[in-house]
């Protein structure tokens, strides 16, 4: 008899660069069974995407390194009226993290109101290299959600989920603690609101999502990978099969800045849960759901409403 040594659970990683990867092609319902078993089990899974290339990658982390350098003054320039979508300073919480980000990023309109907010004089490189990035992340988004909905035989309901989408790209920065500090959680262990998001780090990892039973597990950084996660809003739309994935940042002293991008997709319409997810051992858990008014409820609610199922509390049946 060997030895049984138990190994921690390892992310999922699913091809979705295959050329064919098409309704009807042979690698098309299998890779939809794969997304779909990967996002009930971790709530996440790490997408292998060749089409953003690691040459795209390094020319989009150039630019983010150069936004983290303006002034602090011109970071503050880019205001929402929307929560969580302008500039994040850092805080007596987050002392080391900086975020800034672009609404509708997939829009090349969007991109350039940006580039002029931050350089009045404009930037070498930055609308082409974000607008390519932003466009292929929001089809990566919308190719995993495509597929989702189809191993439930739902795809038919996609299109009109898709046309409710609203792409914000976030642009995160981590300075490194100093060396009398260690490894520390320097994103506090919490589910993302929105539908989706994506994550891509680039050089220097930290990322952490909890398996079901309670262990974190590192996800490492590798060129043309990236971390989809479930968010609020698929639990909502899954009637509960899919939970949204827990996932935390810590940064050790030794290993320089950590920056990294996000794709939160969110939606303005109301999602509802489709029908053919309900029977007898799926009851109705969520009335319809409107997201924006969700995010509104979330950011007026005191901590002990956050903390005991927020979303429960919003749209529960
Ligand atoms: O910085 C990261 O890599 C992840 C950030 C994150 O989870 C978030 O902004 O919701
Ligand atoms: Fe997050």
């Amino acid at each position: 008899m060997g030895s049984q040594t138990h190994q921690p659970p390892q992310i999922p990683v699913i091809d979705l660069s295959l050329e064919d990867l098409k309704p009807g092609s042979a690698s098309w319902l299998p890779t939809c069974n794969q997304i779909r078993h990967a996002l009930e089990e971790y709530g996440c899974f790490v997408a292998k995407y060749d089409q953003l290339s690691p040459q795209l990658s390094t020319k989009l982390f150039s630019q983010s390194k150069d936004l983290f350098e303006l002034p602090v003054e011109t970071k503050k320039q880019n205001t929402s009226d929307e929560p969580y979508r302008g500039y994040i300073g850092p805080t007596k919480y987050m002392p080391l993290y900086e975020s800034t980000a672009i609404d509708k990023a997939t829009v090349l309109e969007e991109v350039h109101k940006f580039m002029n907010l931050m350089w009045p004089d404009g930037k070498d490189q930055f609308c082409e290299v974000v607008d390519s990035y932003a466009k292929l992340l929001g089809a990566l988004n919308e190719l995993t959600v495509e597929m989702l909905f189809e191993s439930y035989g739902l795809r038919k309901h996609f299109p009109s989920l898709a046309a409710s989408n609203s792409h914000l790209l976030r642009f995160l920065k981590y300075k490194q603690p100093q060396d009398t500090e260690t490894t520390t959680i320097r994103f506090a262990a919490h589910t993302d609101i929105n539908f989706a998001t994506i994550v891509h780090q680039y050089d220097i990892g930290g990322l952490e999502v909890q398996a079901k039973d309670g262990t974190w597990i590192s996800v490492e950084p590798q060129p043309s990978h990236f971390l989809i996660f479930a968010g609020q809003g698929m639990q909502v739309w899954s009637n509960d099969r899919i939970k949204a994935c827990y996932h935390r940042v810590k940064v050790s002293a030794g290993n320089g800045e950590r920056y990294s991008m996000g794709l939160f997709t969110f939606n303005n319409g109301v999602i509802q849960v489709p029908e053919e997810l309900v029977d007898d051992k799926h009851p109705l858990l969520y009335k319809p759901f409107d997201s924006r008014g969700y995010i509104r409820f979330y950011i007026s609610s005191d901590e002990a409403v956050k903390l005991n199922n927020p979303i429960k509390a919003f749209c529960g049946a």
